[in-house]
């Protein structure tokens, strides 16, 4: 996407930013004029559209993060490009290769799913369910070998929940839930990890060290990560790139410094949004006293916009109740 001259513009309404196959690299998963409805494709109230024409490139090493109002189509974009539902119409290609002709073993080795709920109908124990997450790397077998083991382990290990292997997963509190999930997701070891609002029931410490482990993972191993969430400053603390869904159809992708901009971001939330500037010699203060006003971007001129070159940070304020 295009960074406007002078950010203090307001920002265009719904206009499609062009996709972002400019940046170098081959795309691992590559969208090419998606169009979803609510509802799904075949259902006779599936008038709504929540997508139209999204192509869109995503490549290894990269971090987004999908924003929307509530019933924007962000789960709904998440499962199509997990390979769960029809879209309208439009093709997502894997790899070069359309979603619809992987054989589900598979695909179930490229792209590792977190939706944002589930069900324990059955009792089983926390290291069982991620143990399950290996299946898809035996083909003929029903068994796990000590590396399925390890990785497992490892995967607990890494979400703070080790010890509650043994435990059965219907005695869990939401927040261990949700890490034992997400130990699921990267006991599943793809290249590509979806994940509905990984952040949901966890608290404080949990949300920002999975975020970083995210971060890390596409930034160090090169995995792809494509999330749905609601907190703009864990969005901003972890995501390279950012994808708006304005809700009408339209929607701007980029760069987090190209798109995670009070402009867009209050025009995708429906809801004022400015920014505040904080590090080593900057101290938090009321947003009102930093220059801003809705939409009003001059403070991140002013500031800069890099947050990941040095210490400096954007958090993100709603500037009106
Ligand atoms: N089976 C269905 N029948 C009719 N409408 C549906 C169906 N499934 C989803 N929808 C509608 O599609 C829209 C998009 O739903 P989706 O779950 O993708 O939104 P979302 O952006 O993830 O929202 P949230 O932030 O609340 O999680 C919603 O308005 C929802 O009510």
């Amino acid at each position: 996407m295009n960074r406007r001259e002078d950010s203090r513009d307001p920002a265009p309404a719904a206009v499609q930013a062009p996709h972002t196959d400019a940046s170098p690299g081959r795309a691992l998963l590559a969208v090419r004029g998606l169009a979803l409805s609510a509802g799904g494709a075949g259902r006779h109230d599936a008038d709504r559209t929540l997508v139209r024409g999204l192509d869109w490139s995503v490549r290894a090493g990269e971090c987004w993060c999908i924003i929307g109002r509530n019933g924007a189509g962000k789960s709904t974009l998440l499962r199509a490009l997990a390979g769960v539902g029809t879209p309208q119409a439009g093709d997502i290609l894997l790899q070069d290769k359309p979603l619809r002709d992987w054989p589900l073993p598979a695909l179930a080795r490229e792209r590792a799913f977190l939706a944002q709920s589930r069900n324990d109908a059955f009792s089983y124990r926390v290291i069982d369910t991620v143990l399950m997450a290996r299946h898809p790397y035996h083909a003929n077998s029903y068994w796990e070998d000590t590396d399925d083991h390890r990785i497992a382990h490892d995967a607990l290990r890494q979400m703070d929940v080790l010890d509650l292997a043994q435990r059965d997963v219907r005695t869990l509190s939401g927040g261990e839930r949700q890490r034992v999930a997400i130990a699921a997701l990267l006991a599943q070891d793809t290249p590509l990890m979806l994940l509905d609002e990984p952040a949901t029931a966890l608290d404080l410490a949990h949300q920002v060290a999975v975020m970083r482990l995210l971060s890390r993972l596409a930034r160090e191993q090169g995995k792809c990560v494509i999330m749905v969430g609601h907190d703009l400053n864990l969005a901003a603390s972890a995501a390279t790139h950012a994808l708006l869904l304005m809700g009408d159809g339209s929607w701007r992708a980029g760069s987090a410094d190209e798109v995670l901009v009070p402009a867009l971001l209050t025009e995708c939330l429906g809801h004022p949004i400015g920014t505040v500037q904080y590090g080593a010699e900057t101290r938090l203060g009321d947003p009102r006293d930093d220059g801003g006003r809705p939409g009003d971007t001059r403070g991140d001129d002013r500031r800069g916009t890099d947050r990941r070159g040095d210490d400096r940070r954007r958090i993100f304020i709603n500037l009106e109740t």
